[in-house]
């Protein structure tokens, strides 16, 4: 079977949108997690919303080892081919997390699939960062066990609401991507994820404000909420930062039951913080030749 094309399209943004992340607890029961995404792109269409995002891993998260390789579908598989349906209804666009069975063999990819309002998948960004830690009194996870990493960083991606860079969860701790994608022109950084509790309460909202603040970019950041099993559950507290580092919007923390947080992206406003302190111009790129990419 072949995956459905990728295509870019050209797509004038508006000024000023609304966009939304959305928070909820996946577990182990697809048709459930797909009832769940659904109802928020519902959700999101019905409040004038024009791209929501969902988070990492919105089609499952396992229970045990063999359930990755066991549940994950192929980018024609009936729960992408379902929210493209239902990005479709709504006309609004989505990002969201799956796990992504290789055309080939091997492990699926954690990945960040990108669905318009017509319904077609325009990107995909696979992860590169694997989440394999021992923290004492905190996570303990060997991603690499289950998962292949990418290998490619996602061109930026032409929204309704602005130019998208794609990353995924642990991604957020490796700055070097999201300065690239701020180089290749996104106005906007999504990270759909599940961060643990620990790390959550530690690093997630330090980390995505520094990622806005950095970029001078919008960021988006949907997550996991709750308990998904006996043995994982995620800290939640999506939330939408401006580029000025502003948490403009956030889900509540206390509840598991499925939430959307709403801000407008401006567009303007992006633009005068860069032109009020434009860092971008400022690098020493002759010092850091990498990060000229
Ligand atoms: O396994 C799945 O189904 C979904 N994927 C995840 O939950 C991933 C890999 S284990 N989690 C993270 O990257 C957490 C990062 C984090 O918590 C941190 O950086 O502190």
């Amino acid at each position: 079977m072949i995956a459905p094309p990728l295509t870019r399209l050209a797509v004038s943004p508006a000024r000023r949108a609304l966009a939304a992340v959305g928070q909820f607890c996946a577990q182990n029961d697809m048709q459930r997690n797909l009832r769940t995404c659904v109802d928020l792109i519902g959700g999101a269409a019905r409040r004038g919303v024009r791209m929501l995002f969902l988070p990492e891993a919105s089609d499952f998260v396992a229970e045990t080892r063999n359930q990755p390789a066991e549940l994950a579908q192929g980018l024609d598989g009936q729960f992408l081919r379902e929210i493209q349906q239902a990005a479709k209804d709504n006309g609004i666009w989505v990002s969201l997390g799956i796990h992504e069975q290789p055309l080939t063999t091997g492990m699926p990819f954690n990945t960040n699939a990108v669905v318009s309002d017509d319904g077609t998948l325009v990107s995909v960004y696979r992860k590169l960062h694997m989440f394999d830690v021992n923290v004492k009194d905190g996570p303990r996870l060997q991603e690499s066990a289950v998962s292949s990493r990418g290998e490619r960083v996602a061109d930026v991606v032409d929204t309704p609401v602005g130019k998208l860079g794609l990353s995924i969860c642990y991604d957020l701790r490796f700055p070097e991507i999201s300065q690239l994608l701020r180089q290749r022109g996104a106005q906007l950084l999504c990270y759909p994820s599940a961060f643990t509790e620990m790390t959550g309460a530690a690093h997630w909202e330090t980390l995505l404000r520094a990622r806005a603040v950095e970029t001078q970019t919008y960021v988006f950041a949907a997550a996991q909420i709750g308990r998904h099993n006996a043995k994982r559950s995620s800290y939640g507290d999506a939330m939408i930062v401006d580029p000025w580092g502003v948490v403009v919007a956030r889900c509540s923390r206390n509840s598991s039951e499925p939430t959307l947080a709403v801000a407008e992206v401006d567009l303007d406003y992006l633009e005068k913080v860069r032109r009020e302190m434009p860092v971008f111009d400022h690098r020493r790129t002759d010092l850091f030749p990498d990060y000229a990419a």
